[in-house]
């Protein structure tokens, strides 16, 4: 059983191990995950004071320019993870799986820095996680190559006001806060429950007009709100930090799409696999929520590579649903009804 508010997180992690002792490496890995994100709040505590954190380097794996607190990100959470069971890491600011304790029996895939874009501005970054067996073979991406539902754990961190570390073992979704005094994390959210509906959405809405029909019509759809099919109003929000969405749709329900689009590069969105889409959906789902491509739940997606991208739709049930209704044609007001005139703002 998990212990109440304010217990810790190593607490937390024993009672894991208790009830499932085969997760005693998976759990010995969050210990050293954590130990590094309480070093990586610190650095994005102190803002400017830290130096430059956005200052420009070299070209990442998916062709971003890396920032300094990417790169000071990587080199912490990498360091951590040599001191745990980990035998191979794929990292979005490496190329290649690195590799680590030959014989370890774990593979954590991690974007050691969520939100890139919002550290020269002081607002939300953050961390994310996947941990899964290791599989041997000739491959070394092998035990990447495995779907989402493989995962013995996923977690993400929120460098915010506050530095949280939303954590599952598979056993429900749980945060914890930052005791900053004490340098612990104590749980502040158990077991957490995504409301199936809600009036709030996340989407990047600079893109209408490369989104294809179904986001279109769905979006649409929203702002008609008391106007149109959905008969009622919703609000927007977007933090440009995926780790932020993903923790306001744990706690108050909505929706997040970032899907593909047609800009080059962008067919299957912005997001990666295994380090951004497949932890943020195990989190989801074992909140009660539900985590899809638009049509098909992402823990099924298998990666072909270790940079893979995929589409992403996640947050309250009955709104993920209600996308998919649009893809699939089952959403009558999908493709008609535009909000201006017969050509919609959104609709080609
Ligand atoms: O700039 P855009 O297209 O709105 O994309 C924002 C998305 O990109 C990301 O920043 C991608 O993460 P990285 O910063 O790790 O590359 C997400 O956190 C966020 O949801
Ligand atoms: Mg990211
Ligand atoms: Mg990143």
């Amino acid at each position: 059983m998990t212990k109440p508010n304010g217990s810790s997180l190593d607490d937390h992690l024993d009672a894991e191990v208790a009830r499932d002792a085969s997760l005693a490496d998976t759990a010995a890995t969050i210990r050293a995950l954590a130990a590094a994100a309480i070093d990586v709040s610190e650095t994005v505590g102190r803002g400017s004071l830290a130096g430059d954190l956005a200052a420009q380097g070299e070209h990442n794996s998916d062709g971003d320019v890396q920032k300094a607190l990417d790169v000071i990100a990587h080199k912490r959470f990498m360091q951590a993870l040599e001191q745990a069971p980990v035998a191979q890491v794929a990292s979005e600011e490496a190329e290649d799986v690195v590799e680590l304790k030959r014989d370890a029996p774990l593979a954590v895939a991690i974007d050691p820095l969520d939100g890139s874009s919002n550290i020269a501005v002081g607002m939300v970054v953050g961390t994310i996680f996947g941990i899964r067996p290791v599989t041997r073979g000739e491959d070394p991406n092998a035990s990447f190559l495995t779907p989402g539902t493989t995962q013995t754990a996923a977690g993400f961190v929120v460098y915010g006001p506050a530095t949280t570390f939303v954590v599952t073992l598979g056993n429900g979704t749980r945060i914890f806060t930052l005791d900053r005094a004490e340098k612990v994390f104590r749980l502040t959210h158990d077991a957490m429950k995504i409301v199936p509906t809600a009036n709030e959405y996340a989407i990047n809405a600079s893109n209408v007009r490369h989104w294809d029909g179904p986001v279109k019509s769905f979006i649409e759809d929203c702002l008609r709100g008391t106007e149109g099919p959905r008969d009622r109003d919703f609000n927007m929000r977007w933090t440009a930090a995926l780790v932020a969405d993903a923790q306001r749709v744990l706690i108050r329900g909505g929706v997040f799409l970032y899907p593909g689009d047609n800009r080059k590069g962008y067919a299957q969105g912005r997001l990666r696999l295994l380090y951004e889409t497949a932890p943020i959906a195990f989190l989801i789902e074992q909140a009660g929520g539900a985590a899809t491509d638009g049509q098909h739940r992402i823990l099924e997606r298998v990666a072909t590579k270790i940079h893979e991208r995929s589409p992403l739709v996640f947050g309250s049930t009955e709104e993920v649903e209600c996308v998919a209704k649009y893809y699939d044609g089952r959403q009558p007001s999908a493709g008609r009804s535009p909000l201006f005139g017969q050509r919609g703002l959104m609709r080609s």
